[in-house]
Order: structure tokens, then C-alpha cells, then sequence
């Protein structure tokens, strides 16, 4: 699924309307009837409704909303605020037609500068300010904005299209936004419901279809995407009936150390149920037996060393991929293996945790990484890697301007994990699960990268598939087990799972 900026929806708006027989008005009553089929789908008929809605279209909405839920029973009442001198055309419609058919719903707040709160178990929808936000609410709609973040604790608060206050495409950090449990928005993500730093302003999102034009859809490109199931289907490939263990390549995991040999386990573990063919893991002394007792179908390449300082003797190039990172520590020496397997190894890798430490510490040593690997930091590893950003908007971009300059597949692991392409796409993943935020998952990631890029996935869809079916696994696991009890083992043991679900 595409995300476009607030001026393409305006776009498709426009186009929709252009090429389709529906007026803007039409729309308009569409977009209203969707949220109004999801607000009786959630609440009760007598519920109380109070709507506080603006003067542009978004307040159309929301005077579109009071009249349909009126048609249904509910007890709504539109409160206007008088925002701006004048009202757009399906703004001004919407209240014409309120006021025919209830004209006892509609509450004109001309010189308010605050609303008053209301009484228990009323629902509140926030249809004051949409996608035409042309600068941080300030003065006293700022005022009416926190007092109904003030009602978020007593009240369920429902904001139509985005929260109010929050721009669609940057950073509103710091500036005041409604905070609401549930986010009813038109047809696409806005790019800033993705963004960390806004978790717990737009609640539960819902994409609510209403029916803009396809081609407008399909022909204007965007950088951003959602990464969903629709998409990984096309990438995943069945196994061929004739396949040998020489067809998914032979792997090599550089993991583990001295006290972190679970991580070396994880990933090994992972990137067999991932479906390698053949897997070879690099450990210190210290992980011999552990790694052959625990995973017993992977081969073993043992360090002389308490790390990997050892270096790697055989020709690394044998390898069709190599994962390196999990749990391997940032001793000198093991650094120093790293810089040597960056200048002999010459084919898209996976590294992650301390190899990004590693990489972070030595200046150029990210410029001789594989075209075409994988990245995997969290938040404070890219951060090293690539230094502070002020805002998550910035951080996109700092993302992307890496991926594309370096050649590389770059994530950053969240709640919904970006990732950027030498291409200069950016998807967002949308499966997983707050039980996954533990130590270990990322080991179970790094497992699963390495195994899909072995089976002759290119780098682009190893990362966007294998990031896809890390989360569902998880998800499954959460299902059964709980998001508490959920543990990196169970994300390997439900991977299956996924895989299943891909072929079905
Ligand atoms: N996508 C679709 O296809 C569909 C979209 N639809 C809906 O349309 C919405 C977009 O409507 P929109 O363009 O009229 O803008 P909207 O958000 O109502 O705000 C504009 C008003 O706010 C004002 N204003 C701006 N900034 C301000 C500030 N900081 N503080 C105070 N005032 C400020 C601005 O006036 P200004 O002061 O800038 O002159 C103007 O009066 C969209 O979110 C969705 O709900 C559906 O109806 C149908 C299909
Ligand atoms: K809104």
C-alpha cells in the first residue's frame, strides 16, 4: 500500500472527482457514512456523540457524521469552532443540511476559546483540523486542543482522518496534537501515524476505504510504502520439487562469545527453520560444545579465541552469505576480523548488533560494507551508526540518504520498522507485537535475513520478507502464548507458521 503526502491526497481527491461521476460533496457523505458504519459497529444507539469540528473540510466530516449518526439513533451534536472566517463549499453544505433535518444537533462556538467539559461516557470526535494543517495550531485552538487531550483519561476520543494538530508528512513534535484512542483516516497511512515519536497520539489507526480513483493510486509514485501480506506473496518462492540442500547456498553465521552464546544459538536456530541449505557457524572456543549440542544440523568453525579474533582462515568467498553480529562483542581483535572479512568478502552480507558497534566506531570501515547488505540497528544503533536526528521525519531521511548513497538495505527496528533501499523506497512493516521487545528477537531477525539472502532472495526482498514473516511469527506466538510470555524461541518455533500461511 502507497502513503502519500497530504498535497497527493488532495490530488486524488481532486482526480476522483475529475474522473469518477462523484462530486466532492459525494465524497465527502462517503468518507462521513464510513466512519459513522464504524462508530455504530463500536458504540451503542443512545450513545451521546459530541463532535467538535472545524471549518474546512474536516469539520465537513464531522457535521456529515452528526447528521448520519442522528439517522441512526444516536444522540449527536456538532460543536463548530470558528477557526477561520470563512467555511470551504462542503463544509458549508454539510451544516445547510444539518440544520434542515436537526437543526437542534448543531452548536455554533463563534467566540469560544474553550469548550466545556463534557458529561460522563460521552464519545468525543475530533473533526477540527484534517490533512489541510497549515502550521502548528496555536493561540486558542492550541488551548482547545489541550483541554481535550485533558479528556483523553475520562472520555474514548475518535479523530477523523488524523489527530488534530498533527501534520500528515513531518514532525508535529512539540507542538500541540489531540491525542485520541482511535484513528478513523481516509484510504492511506499518513506517514507520521508511523513515527515513534508520535506513539499513543492516533491510538488504534483504521483505514477506512472510501473509493478514490485507482488510477491516480497506481500512476503517481511515492517513496513511501506499507509492507503487507499482498506484497510478500509476490515475493516468496515455493521450494522447486527438484531442490537439493545445495540449493538454498551454504551460510556463514559469525555469532556468539564469551557469555552471549544464546545469541549465536538464536540466530543459528532461525536461520535454519528459514530454510538454508547448509549452515556453518563461527564461534569462539568457549561456544564449541554449546553451539554442536544445541543446534546440532549447523557445522561448526571454531576461534582459538575468546571472541573472533582469530580471524576468519578458510576463504570466506565460499560462502553464498555471510550473518554476522549476534552477540560477538566489540573486542579489539573482533574488530579487527571484521575489517579483514570487509575487504575479502565481497558479496551482500547481514550485520547487526555489535558489527554495527563495530562499524560505528571505525571511521570509513561502513564504506567497505557489501553493496547490497543488510543493516539491521535499533534506534540507538543507528544512532551511532549515523548520528542524532531531531525529530523521526529527519531520521527518515537520514535513513534513506544512506541507503541510497551506500547501496545499502538499512532498517530501523520499531513498532513499525522502516526500512530503506538503495532504490530510495521506504516501507514500513506492520506485523509484530510489543511481546517481541525483548532480548534475542533481533538475533532471531538476524537468523532469518541470512537464511533468505542464502536461498537466492535479492537483498531488497530478503530484507522487506523476512522482516514480514519475523513479526507474523511473532504475532502467531502472541496469539497462543501471550505478548508476556512471549520469548525469541517462540518466534523461531512459529515461523513455520508464517510460511504456511505465505504458501496457502
Ligand atoms: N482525502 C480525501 O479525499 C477526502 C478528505 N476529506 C476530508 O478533508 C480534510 C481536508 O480538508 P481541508 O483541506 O479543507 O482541510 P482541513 O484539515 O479541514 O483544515 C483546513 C481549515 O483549517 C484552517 N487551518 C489550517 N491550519 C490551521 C491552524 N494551524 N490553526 C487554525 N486553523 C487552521 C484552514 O484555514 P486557514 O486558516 O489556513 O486559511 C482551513 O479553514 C481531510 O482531512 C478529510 O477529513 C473528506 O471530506 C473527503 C475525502
Ligand atoms: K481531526
Amino acid at each position: 500500500m502507497k502513503i502519500f503526502t497530504a498535497q497527493q491526497i488532495r490530488e486524488a481527491d481532486a482526480y476522483t472527482i475529475q474522473h469518477l461521476p462523484i462530486s466532492s460533496l459525494d465524497l465527502m457523505e462517503r468518507a462521513a457514512g464510513a466512519c459513522t458504519s464504524w462508530i455504530c459497529k463500536h458504540f451503542m444507539p443512545n450513545t451521546s456523540v459530541y463532535i467538535y469540528c472545524g471549518m474546512g473540510n474536516n469539520g465537513g466530516d464531522g457535521l456529515a457524521i452528526t447528521r448520519l449518526l442522528r439517522n441512526r439513533g444516536y444522540n449527536a451534536h456538532a460543536y463548530v469552532l470558528h477557526h477561520s472566517e470563512k467555511a470551504s463549499a462542503d463544509h458549508a453544505a454539510n451544516r445547510e443540511a444539518l440544520l434542515q433535518k436537526y437543526p437542534e444537533a448543531l452548536h455554533d462556538l463563534p467566540n469560544t476559546t474553550s469548550i466545556q467539559e463534557p458529561p460522563a461516557n460521552v464519545l468525543i470526535v475530533d473533526a477540527i483540523l484534517g490533512t489541510g494543517l497549515s502550521r502548528p495550531a496555536d493561540g486558542w485552538i492550541a488551548g482547545i486542543i489541550h483541554q481535550l487531550q485533558a479528556l483523553y483519561a475520562a472520555h474514548t476520543i475518535i479523530a477523523i482522518d488524523l489527530p488534530s494538530g498533527m501534520q500528515a508528512d513531518s514532525s508535529s513534535l512539540n507542538t500541540p496534537v489531540v491525542k485520541a484512542h482511535h484513528t478513523l483516516s481516509f484510504e492511506f497511512y499518513k506517514l507520521a501515524f508511523l513515527f515513534p515519536e508520535n506513539a499513543g497520539i492516533s491510538g488504534e489507526v483504521h483505514i477506512l476505504p472510501i473509493g478514490l480513483h485507482p488510477d491516480y493510486i497506481e500512476q503517481t509514485p511515492t517513496p513511501f510504502h506499507i509492507s503487507e501480506e499482498s506484497l510478500i506473496r509476490t515475493i516468496y518462492k515455493p521450494r522447486s520439487p527438484f531442490a537439493h540442500k545445495g540449493t538454498y547456498g551454504h551460510a556463514l553465521l559469525v555469532a556468539g562469545s564469551e557469555g552471549k552464546m544464546g545469541a549465536a544459538i538464536l540466530s543459528a536456530k532461525s536461520c535454519l527453520r528459514a530454510g538454508v541449505g547448509l549452515l556453518s557457524c563461527h564461534v569462539p572456543k568457549c561456544g564449541y560444545t554449546i553451539i554442536q549440542i544445541a543446534v546440532p544440523p549447523a557445522m561448526c568453525i571454531v576461534d582459538e579465541q575468546y571472541d573472533h579474533s582469530s580471524g576468519f582462515q578458510t576463504d570466506p568467498s565460499k560462502y553464498k552469505v555471510i550473518g554476522i553480529g549476534p552477540g560477538i562483542g566489540t573486542a579489539a581483535g573482533t574488530a579487527w576480523a571484521l575489517e579483514r572479512l570487509l575487504e575479502q568478502y565481497r558479496q551482500p552480507m547481514v550485520l547487526d548488533a555489535d558489527a554495527l558497534n563495530i562499524i560505528a566506531a571505525t571511521p570509513g570501515l561502513i564504506d567497505k560494507v557489501p553493496k547490497g547488505s543488510l543493516l539491521t540497528p535499533h534506534p540507538k544503533e543507528f544512532e551511532r551508526l549515523f548520528g542524532k536526528t531531531a525529530n523521526n521525519r529527519e531520521q527518515l531521511q537520514v535513513l534513506s540518504h544512506n541507503a541510497v548513497e551506500k547501496g545499502l538495505c538499512i532498517l530501523l527496528k520499531g513498532r513499525y520498522t522502516a526500512m530503506a533501499f538503495p532504490d530510495g523506497s521506504i516501507y514500513f512493516n506492520t506485523t509484530g507485537n510489543p511481546g517481541m521487545a525483548t532480548g534475542g528477537s533481533g538475533d532471531v531477525l538476524t537468523g532469518i535475513l541470512t537464511s533468505l539472502l542464502s536461498q537466492g532472495y535479492n537483498s531488497k526482498d530478503a530484507m522487506l520478507m523476512g522482516v514480514y514473516i519475523h513479526g507474523l511469527a511473532g504475532d502467531y506466538a502472541a496469539e497462543t502464548l501471550s505478548q508476556e510470555a512471549l520469548t525469541p524461541e517462540d518466534i523461531i518455533d512459529y515461523l513455520g507458521k508464517s510460511f504456511l500461511r505465505l504458501r496457502a
